[in-house]
């Protein structure tokens, strides 16, 4: 592994992790640049949550290794340096927000005029300053937004965070966003989740957890390219959508069938344009063409559809069972 001073905010070895005789970590691989927003996707039950814990010391890897800034997970040189929010942060019910992350700053050791500043400006940063209540009466949403407070409170290099936008509004959702996107290039941010929307908003890099081990990894744009070709769309638009649909339908390919459509869906609720996927784009827009002209309907737009995150993750979890 790379020394403390040139290597990534997260390493990670072969890293496997047994409970009993279920395999959580499967020889997990992976680094994390420092600086970037890296998004952790995986179905439920990947093996997230069980990686984030190892990171932070809260479980112990079976075998294989870990490293954050090139030091042992909590240990003495790696505590000031990272935050932690999981996914459904839990805090003593009777104390205010302002409490939480004040008695969270002396476990840091901060000095009081840090403390004095920074306590004011997190709970504006998360929606949270015009709250007296306290944090027992809390939706998941308001306790989810004092967790990420409560990680940012020592101003920590690696921010981890599992979940952070499960709990949120759409508002709630966009604000943590918003902030996770002023972090960047500032705060190396690590956060698992399975909203793929967010990852796309705000990741420069990805990994897909599948049983335990990384099934694709690297710059967000890589892996859409990269693994986005193995089923191409097409996204085709004619003035009769109902009939061009079973015209397409009918050449779906069933079980071992020679069809050449592979699916057919309404792109959006109610638009009247159609995605097709097909093997080859160049093929199946030729062919796509022709049963348009067959109907003798009139084509408005026949064009590719670039992969999506979701593509690529649904391609990737589906193949692997
Ligand atoms: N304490 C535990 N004891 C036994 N099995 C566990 C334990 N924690 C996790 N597992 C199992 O390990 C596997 C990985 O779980 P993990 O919670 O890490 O997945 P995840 O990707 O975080 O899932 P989710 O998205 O549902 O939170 C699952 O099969 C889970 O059932």
């Amino acid at each position: 592994m790379s020394g403390p001073h040139d290597s990534p905010a997260i390493e990670t070895r072969s890293l496997t992790k047994h409970y009993g005789s279920r395999l959580a970590l499967d020889g997990l691989n992976l680094r994390v640049e420092r600086g970037s927003v890296f998004g952790f996707l995986g179905a439920n039950g990947a093996g997230k949550t069980t990686a984030i814990r190892i990171l932070l010391a809260l479980a112990r890897a079976t075998s294989g290794s870990a490293r954050l800034f090139g030091h042992a997970p909590g240990s003495a040189e790696v505590r000031p340096l990272i935050g932690y929010c999981p996914d459904v942060p839990g805090f003593p019910s009777w104390m205010t927000a302002r409490e939480v992350l004040e008695q969270a700053a002396t476990l840091f050791q901060l000095p009081q005029s840090t403390v004095r500043r920074r306590v004011p400006e997190l709970l504006e940063l998360t929606g949270l300053a015009d709250t007296r209540a306290r944090v027992g009466g809390y939706s998941r949403g308001m306790r989810q937004r004092l967790g990420l407070a409560q990680a940012l409170i020592n101003s920590p290099q690696l921010l981890v965070l599992d979940e952070p936008t499960s709990a949120l509004d759409p508002m709630g959702r966009r604000a943590v966003l918003e902030l996770i996107t002023e972090l960047k290039g500032k705060t190396t941010v690590f956060f698992s989740t399975h909203l793929l929307p967010d990852v796309e908003r705000v990741c420069d890099d990805v990994a897909i957890l599948s049983n335990g081990r990384v099934a694709a990894e690297g710059a967000l744009r890589d892996v859409r390219a990269r693994l986005g070709g193995s089923r191409s769309r097409l996204v085709v638009e004619a003035d009769e959508p109902e009939r061009l649909r079973e015209a397409l339908r009918a050449a779906t390919r069933v079980g071992a069938g020679s069809g050449w459509v592979l699916d057919v869906a309404e792109d959006a609720p109610g638009s009247r344009a159609l995605v097709v996927t097909v093997d080859d784009v160049e093929d199946g827009a030729a062919r796509v063409a022709a049963v348009v002209s067959s109907l003798g309907c009139r084509l408005f737009r026949l064009e590719p559809r670039a992969a999506s995150l979701e593509d690529v993750f649904v391609d990737l979890v589906e193949g692997a069972r």
